[in-house]
C-alpha cells in the first residue's frame, strides 16, 4: 500500500433517477431518493434524499424540490452536485476522518449516455471531491450485480428496468454486443397510474400516491395467482374538489400499465433480434436476467417470460443490483477493461 492509498477512500455510486446507492468498504451506506429540496429564495439546499421526499408535493412557494436527474441523466447540474456531496458527506466511515480523503469513484451512467452528459457525471463527481472518476454502463453494473460473469465467452442479456429508464442490453466478453434503451420504466408507470386515476375515476392523486399504489397492488398481469387485496386509493375529486376515497383493484392497475408494458416488450423484441445467432443460442439457454426497482413489478417477470419464450430470472434484491455490480467493479478496477477513465 503506498502513501496515497491511506489518503484515498474508494466509494462506487449508483447515480439513479429515483434512488442513489453508495457503497463505501463493502456495504451501502447511502440508499435514498434523488431528491433534493432548495430555498427559492436563499438558492440553498435545505435537505436532501429522503428529508427531501418527504417535502416532495407538500412543499410551499419558498421551497422547491427538485429531481436532480431525468431520463437516467443529470438534468439539473447543480443540484446533482449538492445532492452527490451532501449524501457523501453523511457517510459515517468517512465523517470520522480528520483530513478529508481523495475519492476515487466509480458511478454507472446509462447505456444511451452522450458525451455531454457523461461529461455532467465526471464535473459533478469532481466538484463533489472526486479525485479520480470511472464510469461504468448500468446493464454492465447489473449484470455484474445479478451474479453474471460478464466477461466469459457467452452471450448474456440483462434488463434494467429502474426509475427512468429501462436497459436492455445483451453482454459478451466483457463488452455490450447489442443495446436498446428506452424512457419508460417505474416513472412512466407511476405517471399512467395518475392518468388512469384521473380519467376513470376523477381523483387527482399526487406522484407519492400514484408510487404506493404502483408498489402495492401494481401488476403486469390482469390474472395473478396471488392477487394483491384491492387498495383504499385517497385523493382530490375533480369535480367537486372534495378529498375523496377510492377502492382500486389491480387489474385495473394492469390496464393502465398495459401500454407501457407492451412497449418494454418490444424493445426486448427488438434487442433479441439485433443479437447475433452465436449469443442467441447462448441466451436461448441461459434465460434473461431482470433488475432495477421496475423489475419488481408483479407478473412481469412472467409476461416477458410469456413474450420471449426464454426463462426470465430477477436479481435478488433487484433495487441494489446495480449498485452490487458498480461496487465489485470498484474493487477490480485494475481487472475491468469496460471501466471508463
Ligand atoms: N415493488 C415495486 N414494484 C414496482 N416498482 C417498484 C417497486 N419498488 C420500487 N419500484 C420502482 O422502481 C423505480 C426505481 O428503481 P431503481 O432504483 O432501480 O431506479 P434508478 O436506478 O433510480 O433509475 P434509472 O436507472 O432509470 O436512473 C421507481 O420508479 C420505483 O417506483
Amino acid at each position: 500500500m503506498g502513501l496515497f492509498d491511506l489518503f484515498r477512500e474508494d466509494i462506487a455510486i449508483d447515480l439513479g433517477t429515483a434512488n442513489t446507492l453508495i457503497i463505501h468498504n463493502d456495504k451501502v451506506v447511502v440508499d435514498a431518493p434523488s431528491i433534493v429540496a432548495r430555498d427559492r429564495t436563499t438558492g440553498k439546499i435545505i435537505a436532501v434524499g429522503q428529508q427531501a421526499r418527504q417535502m416532495h408535493g407538500k412543499t410551499h412557494e419558498n421551497i422547491k424540490t427538485i429531481r436532480p436527474l431525468k431520463d437516467g441523466v443529470i438534468a439539473d447540474f447543480e443540484a446533482s452536485e449538492a445532492m452527490i456531496r451532501e449524501m457523501i458527506k453523511s457517510i459515517p466511515s468517512l465523517k470520522k476522518r480528520l483530513i478529508p480523503p481523495a475519492l476515487r469513484m466509480v458511478i454507472c451512467i446509462p447505456s444511451g449516455i452522450t458525451e455531454v452528459e457523461k461529461r455532467a457525471v465526471r464535473d459533478s463527481a469532481q466538484h463533489a471531491g472526486a479525485r479520480e472518476v470511472y464510469l461504468i454502463h448500468e446493464p454492465m453494473a447489473a449484470a455484474i450485480g445479478t451474479g453474471v460473469d460478464v466477461q466469459e465467452p457467452k452471450g448474456n442479456m440483462i434488463i434494467d428496468i429502474g426509475g427512468g429508464t429501462t436497459e436492455i442490453a445483451v453482454l459478451a466478453l466483457g463488452g455490450i454486443v447489442a443495446d436498446k434503451s428506452i424512457k419508460v420504466a417505474g416513472d412512466v408507470f407511476t405517471n399512467d397510474i395518475s392518468y388512469y386515476m384521473r380519467t376513470q375515476h376523477n381523483l387527482y392523486v399526487g406522484e407519492r400516491t400514484a408510487e404506493e399504489i404502483k408498489i402495492q397492488i401494481g401488476s403486469a398481469l390482469d390474472d395473478l395467482e396471488n392477487g394483491p387485496e384491492d387498495m383504499a386509493v385517497q385523493g382530490r375529486d375533480l369535480l367537486t374538489g372534495k378529498p375523496k376515497q377510492i377502492m382500486v383493484t389491480y387489474k385495473e392497475i394492469a390496464k393502465a400499465l398495459d401500454k407501457s408494458i407492451m412497449r418494454i416488450e418490444d424493445a426486448i423484441m427488438e434487442a433479441l433480434s439485433m443479437t447475433p445467432p452465436e449469443l442467441a443460442a447462448d441466451i436461448y439457454n441461459s434465460g434473461i436476467y431482470m433488475a432495477g426497482g421496475g423489475s419488481m413489478l408483479r407478473g412481469l417477470d412472467k409476461r416477458v417470460s410469456m413474450k420471449t419464450d426464454l426463462p426470465v430470472y430477477v436479481a435478488e434484491d433487484p433495487l441494489r443490483a446495480v449498485v452490487r455490480g458498480t461496487g465489485i467493479a470498484l474493487k477490480n478496477i485494475g481487472k475491468f477493461n469496460f471501466l471508463m477513465s
